[in-house]
């Protein structure tokens, strides 16, 4: 669905006309970008990025804090002007680092919805609305058509009655919304979003999120999301981009990035982790607590990371491809799992059963009983590397 009131521009629909299905919504290639701090020294902000996001896709930026997202949207928007690659949008070369190409941001067919919703406080919630159809360059048109756009975007993002309200006047989660009505009175395909829901407050927060899922189902543009906040990226993408100092360590479905992540950083990064180091030895590793059978070969010294939720507890010992001997030392019962914590040798294990779980008590021998494709291998600083994998994207 998009918003109809007035056909597309012709330069618009000629542009859709060219593009064929293959065409992706936004392809970035081998994009870089330095930043020099004042004392000199020059940040990879980005470091040899790549990304190709199909048409209606939800992609998720993810990553801690400075690992470079806000610099790779913003280069997309063109707030930002790399030091080189390639980015194109709906099939236009948009940046090309090789040619010289720098479409200006005005002049991007995409909208954009930052953090602070950058609305203008001396216009109301439709005026802001109504700003970037005034102010659309080639489009010319007359204020009855834009100012039922205007109420049908307002609508849309539900505050079809606070058109006339200043954004002072409005509450956090409503100033996101005229932000958001703002980012598609355009009917733009494509729509990037720089951490918009971190200032609303947590409740408000999982509305918004809910209610952006359905609008872009709805409206079908493609959208390029930024956060940090990794259950956010879960529930919304389609695929996540996993960025660490720059590069992109894995593109993949949120079920891809969780059960089969590319590096340690990413099974870090995304969901728990317990953690053994291990030691190559005849079928499998050997740890502190034992062996754990494994096909798996990442190299002489290599973690061994499993999720909370993949541990079993037994009171006797499985025959299990690792059984880790260790003592109950709290249960926390979560609401939707128990936590056991396990003390293993100098290993703090954290264990989920799902819902209330009372068949292990605090003081508890007991043994944590792994399957061999529950443990994630991966090589240690310094150790013999692995054959590079299949990319899983
Ligand atoms: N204008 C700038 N001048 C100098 N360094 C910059 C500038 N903008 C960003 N950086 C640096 O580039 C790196 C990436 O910054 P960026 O804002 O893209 O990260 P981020 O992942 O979006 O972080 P956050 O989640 O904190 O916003 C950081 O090391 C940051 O300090």
């Amino acid at each position: 669905m998009k918003i109809t009131s007035a056909p597309s521009s012709p330069a618009r629909q000629s542009a859709a006309a060219e593009q064929s299905e293959v065409q992706r919504a936004v392809e970035i290639r081998g994009l870089t970008k330095h930043f020099r701090r004042q004392d000199g020294s020059t940040v990879p902000a980005i470091d040899g990025a790549d990304l190709s996001i199909e048409k209606g896709e939800f992609v998720v930026l993810l990553g801690p804090s400075g690992c470079g997202k806000t610099t790779l949207l913003r280069s997309v928007a063109g707030l930002e002007t790399p030091d080189s690659g390639r980015i194109t949008v709906g099939g236009t070369t948009v940046f090309d680092g090789a040619t010289g190409t720098n479409v200006g941001a005005d002049r991007r067919e995409l909208s954009m919805v930052f953090q602070s919703y950058a609305l203008w406080p001396h216009m109301t919630a439709a005026r802001n609305v109504r700003y970037p159809l005034e102010n659309q360059r080639g489009a010319r048109r007359d204020r009855s058509t834009m100012n039922q756009r205007v109420a049908e975007a307002l609508t849309a993002v539900g505050i079809g009655d606070l058109g006339g309200q200043y954004p002072s006047q409005l509450s956090g989660g409503q100033q996101q919304r005229v932000a958001l009505a703002r980012a598609l009175v355009n009917n733009s395909d494509v729509v990037l979003f720089d951490e918009p829901l971190s200032n609303v407050d947590a409740k408000v927060r999982e509305t918004l999120r809910v209610e952006l899922l359905s609008m872009q189902r709805r409206f079908g543009f493609t959208a390029l999301f930024v956060t940090h906040d990794q259950a956010e990226a879960m529930e919304l993408a389609t695929r996540i981009a996993v960025l660490d100092k720059g590069q992109v360590q894995q593109f993949g479905t949120p079920d891809e990035v969780y059960a089969r992540p590319a590096t340690e950083y990413v099974a870090k990064f995304i969901g728990n982790t317990n953690e053994l180091e291990g030691t190559r030895t005849e079928g499998g590793y050997s740890t502190s607590l034992g062996l754990v059978r494994t096909s798996a070969a990442a190299g002489e010294r290599v973690s061994l990371l499993f999720r909370p939720e993949h541990g079993k507890l037994f009171a006797e010992r499985p025959d299990m491809a690792a059984a880790l001997p260790g003592r109950v030392v709290a249960v926390l019962f979560m609401g939707t799992h128990t936590e056991f914590l396990v003390q293993a040798g100098e290993t703090r294990l954290r264990i989920w059963v799902s819902g209330r779980s009372t068949d292990f008590r605090d003081g508890d021998e007991v043994w944590v009983g792994l399957r061999e494709q529950d443990v994630m291998v991966f090589p240690r600083e310094g150790s013999e590397q692995q054959e590079p994998q299949e990319e899983r994207a």
